[in-house]
């Protein structure tokens, strides 16, 4: 297997972004071609490309595309902002890619450095991840925080990689995450492409395997986290932090510190709410009444309390032991 399955490519050439198509995954494999950066906007609202690192490197490249279009700068840079409003990766790497053209450098050189510099970082998230790994442990994940949400490898999919390659036998569950079923088509897609075990379940079977002692630890990524530990992510994950605190399951968050966000408050974040429709319909057909609106949150807020561990590229936090 190609250990390295990417969703975003740079096409120095034609001077055009290519992702992978992540509303097609898993039944078909297609490109989208961003050669403005309204394409790129347009990319990470519909959910073409998804996952805090993935958004932040492909916004730093619409960047880039607005400079080498000619384009307004500061309104490319304002309507990149405004694509989705939760993961901090987006203004993370929108701020850098800024900084470098403030600086008289390339917007693109600096996505470029962004793109790589995260492929690495995922890497060594795997591996000091890895280490809490047991041989024959079934881990439990939760939307996609794996290669095709990040530049390459993941960061909670990357320490499962991680712990595959160095020969340990382990399981993987995946919740199929609900409304957009992430885990289902894109977690399930990329482990069974890298033939690590993997069973997907409704979103509600969690407690269940849990109360059964199928699951051992947990592992999810994270959209931002605050100086304080509470760690957002995919809508359903705070439940799973409980439920795993019920059951004496070991809970851990992977991310980079490009996920962290020492600045705001939690009362400062904006949780996205996406279209009903979302929920309302499941592959084109109407699931609920006509009439009936639904909530569709897609994040939720974990507090430290219920975190084991937060592994980054550069260390292991325990926010519960002071560290
Ligand atoms: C390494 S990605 C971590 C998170 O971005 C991931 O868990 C997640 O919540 C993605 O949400 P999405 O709405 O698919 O962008």
């Amino acid at each position: 297997m190609d250990r390295d399955l990417r969703p975003i490519f740079w096409n120095d050439e034609e001077k055009k972004l290519i992702l992978v198509d992540q509303r097609k995954l898993p039944n078909k494999l297609e490109y989208f071609e961003c050669k403005t950066y309204t394409d790129v906007c347009y990319a990470i609202k519909d959910m073409v490309v998804r996952g805090a690192p993935a958004i932040g490197v492909s916004a730093a490249y619409g960047l880039a595309l607005a400079e080498l279009n000619g384009n307004n700068i500061e309104n490319a840079y304002m309507e990149l902002k405004e694509t989705r409003p939760t993961a901090v990766n987006l203004f993370w790497a929108l701020d850098k890619a800024m900084n470098a053209k403030i600086n008289g450098k390339s917007i693109l050189d600096e996505a470029k450095l962004i793109h790589d510099e995260d492929v690495e970082l995922c890497k060594k998230i795997g591996k000091i991840g890895e280490t809490l790994i047991k041989d024959g442990d079934t881990i439990l994940t939760h939307c996609n925080a794996g290669a095709l949400a990040t530049s390459a490898y993941g960061t909670a999919l990357s320490i499962i990689r991680f712990a595959h390659y160095s020969g340990k036998k382990i399981n993987v569950i995946s919740d199929e995450t609900r409304p957009r079923l992430q885990g289902a088509k894109l977690t399930c897609f990329e482990l069974n492409y890298e033939k690590i075990p993997v069973k997907a379940i409704c979103d509600n079977t969690a407690g269940y395997l849990m109360s059964k002692g199928m699951i051992d630890k947990i592992i999810v990524g994270a959209d931002r986290i605050l100086s304080d530990y509470h760690v957002f992510n995919k809508i359903g994950t705070y439940s799973l932090a409980i439920l795993a605190k019920y059951h004496n399951v070991p809970f851990y968050v992977a991310a980079p510190y490009s996920t962290f966000d020492f600045k705001s408050k939690l009362v400062d974040i904006v949780v996205e709410e996406r279209d009903d429709v979302e929920v309302t319909y499941i592959d084109g057909v109407r699931v609920v009444s006509e009439g009936v609106s639904a909530y569709n949150f897609a994040f939720d807020c974990t507090p430290p309390e219920l975190i084991t561990g937060i592994i980054t590229e550069k260390e292991i936090i325990y926010p519960n032991l002071g560290k």
